[in-house]
């Protein structure tokens, strides 16, 4: 069962008036980055090494940016704690869809605590604002969690 934004909109911080969906809660534009370098990883996690993120867009002192197609990484504004009973799940806004922009995200995990980044794919040129609503994330109980997450983005 989807736990309600009147309940779990105490896991994240610095919400607006605005932010809260039927289901879920709306999260908002931070950080934009684009990616330089590649990437690598194994089974142990020994060999990963993550490309650079440079940095292109600061919703703390640019007004916008417009984005010609390819793929970003975008970091949200609100810093998100979660229960070690739930999980949360992150969709984009359809207004994004409809415009030719997704973002591809992953599971947030029981215990997580950070703010969380997402790859945003441009497929049709976009004007973004700062701290524009861009993705909704909603959250489920997981029966049985095996721990909470202590991994490399955790307090990121
Ligand atoms: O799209 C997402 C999904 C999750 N997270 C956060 C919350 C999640 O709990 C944490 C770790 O995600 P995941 O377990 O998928 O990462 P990993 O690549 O397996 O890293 P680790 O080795 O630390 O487990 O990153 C994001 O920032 N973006």
């Amino acid at each position: 069962m989807i736990i309600g934004p009147n309940i779990s909109k105490e896991f994240l911080s610095d919400l607006k008036e605005g932010q809260l969906q039927q289901c879920g809660i709306d999260l908002k534009l931070d950080k934009i980055y684009k990616i330089s370098g590649n990437g690598s990883i194994d089974f142990s996690n020994e060999k990963r090494v993550l490309p650079e993120h440079v940095l292109i867009f600061d919703s703390e002192k640019d007004e916008k940016i417009d984005l010609e197609c390819g793929i970003y990484v975008v970091k949200i504004n609100e810093k998100m704690k979660i229960p070690e009973n739930l999980a949360g799940f992150v969709l984009p806004r359809s207004t994004f869809l409809r415009m030719g922009v997704t973002f591809y995200t992953a599971v947030h995990d029981p215990g997580y605590e950070g703010y969380a980044s997402y790859l945003m794919h441009v497929m049709n040129p976009v004007t973004m604002y700062k701290y524009a609503k861009i993705a909704q994330i909603v959250f489920f109980e997981v029966k049985n969690p095996n721990g909470t997450y202590d991994g490399i983005y955790n307090k990121k």
